[in-house]
């Protein structure tokens, strides 16, 4: 093997006993006091490339290294679980709730803990979704162009005519923390009904829109429904606006297709702030130019930081570069999550009971429970898990 470049470093508390290597700077300074008030020695790398590369985190691991705080646009799998495991490691942390770029098994050969970063990013991961969909309904960014290019002469009965929300059936593919908290927002905000596919039932969702509907017709408003679909197929046939949210696995890639675009309406909008290759992203270039009131909001790419021939050329789409997750407070809560699981497992300290409550863990003011927040091999590794 070549040997490994030299890699630039920032070093906080240079005499601390555990190395923990984290591959970024991440926003707010309370995940670097965490670390380093509990005897670590933290080197952040400052290498000004924004992806690395796997020779690049094997320099950074080096000979010596407890924990490794890592992001999503990094290849970890055997080579890096194994050098890891030799250098005396035993945790890792994605800074993302997402972890399709990790190689489960290959930690778990290695004895490896990975964690990840859920709950904290639910809402403002949410938020741009919407905000994706409400570009897209209403033509947000084509008409700023037009603003910017001062070819506004005057208000006119055609100009940048749009699709109305409410009332129309709003589809979410993949329930979960995101999915269902989207769905609260379009429902809520926009009086839409509700159509979603999961591999599980989204009880809480189903029974909020429910009472919501209820709440409507009490006030004489027209009620919003739901549904759970049998097939996706379904939610694609019927909605309007669909969104995705699902795990990126083998089950859901490439889950839009080109059958899967054919039956949605000519005149949907699809929303993605998942994973770029849910959708097949070459098939929705072509469905786009042969459809042109067919409208995308995405967040995600099938190869970022690339997109695919065509698509920045398509005025029916709305394209933000994976910022779904980035406000301030989210970014903040998954620095911090994303340290305390790799200082927790160097700790030996147990997992904590449930993912979806890591509130105790964001609390500024507060020492935060002996605990690692989420561990997603807890159970393959035997890790002990906490009492709540
Ligand atoms: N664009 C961005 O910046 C962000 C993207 N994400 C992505 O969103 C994903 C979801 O996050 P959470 O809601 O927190 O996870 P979650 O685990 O709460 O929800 C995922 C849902 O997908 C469902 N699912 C799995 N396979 C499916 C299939 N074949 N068909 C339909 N549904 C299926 C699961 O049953 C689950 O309900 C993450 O894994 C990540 O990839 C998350 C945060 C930010
Ligand atoms: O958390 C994730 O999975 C992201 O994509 C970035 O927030």
């Amino acid at each position: 093997m070549a040997m490994a470049k030299p890699i630039s470093i920032e070093v906080w508390n240079p005499s601390g006993k555990y190395r923990v290597v984290s591959t970024k700077s991440m926003p707010g300074m309370r995940w670097i006091r965490l670390l380093t008030d509990n005897d670590c020695r933290l080197e952040i790398c400052t290498e000004p490339k924004t992806i690395l590369s796997v020779d690049d985190i094997l320099a950074l691991i080096g000979d010596r290294c407890d924990g490794v705080i890592g992001q999503l646009t990094e290849d970890w799998g055997e080579v890096l679980f194994s050098a890891l495991k030799r250098a005396g490691g035993t945790a890792f942390s994605n800074m993302a709730v997402g972890y399709n770029n990790v190689d489960v098994e290959a930690a778990n050969r290695n004895g490896i803990a990975v964690g990840n970063t859920p709950g904290v990013l639910t809402e403002t991961t949410a938020e741009l979704a919407a905000s994706l969909t409400l570009a897209a309904a209403r033509r947000i960014v084509e008409a700023d162009q037009f603003m910017r290019a001062g070819l506004y002469d005057g208000w006119l009965p055609h100009l940048f005519v749009g699709n109305l929300l409410k009332g129309q059936t709003v589809g979410v593919i993949g329930a979960g923390r995101i999915g269902s908290a989207y769905a609260r927002m379009m429902i809520e905000g926009f009086k839409m009904n509700l159509i979603y596919y999961d591999l599980y039932q989204a009880t809480r969702l189903e029974k909020f829109v429910t009472a919501y509907g209820e709440f409507l017709k009490a006030n004489g408003e027209q009620p919003v429904t739901w549904k759970r679909a049998a097939t996706m197929e379904d939610v694609l046939r019927e909605a309007d606006v669909i969104s995705l949210h699902p795990v990126l696995d083998k089950t859901t890639y490439h889950l839009i297709n080109p059958e899967r675009l054919a039956i949605m309406k000519k005149e949907a909008i699809l929303v993605n702030a998942s994973r770029g290759p849910v959708i097949d992203e070459a098939a929705l270039v072509e469905h786009l130019k042969a459809n042109p009131m067919f409208r995308v909001g995405l967040d995600v790419f099938e190869d970022e930081p690339y997109m695919k021939p065509g698509l920045a050329d398509m005025k029916n789409a709305v394209v933000v570069p994976h910022i779904a997750s980035a406000s301030k407070w989210t970014r903040e809560g998954m620095s911090t999550l994303a340290a305390l699981n790799v200082l927790g497992k160097i700790k030996g300290y147990p997992v904590w009971g449930n993912p979806n409550q890591v509130e105790p863990f964001l609390n500024e003011n507060a020492t935060p429970p002996p605990a690692c927040p989420s561990i997603v091999n807890a159970k393959q590794l035997g890790l002990p898990s906490a009492k709540l």
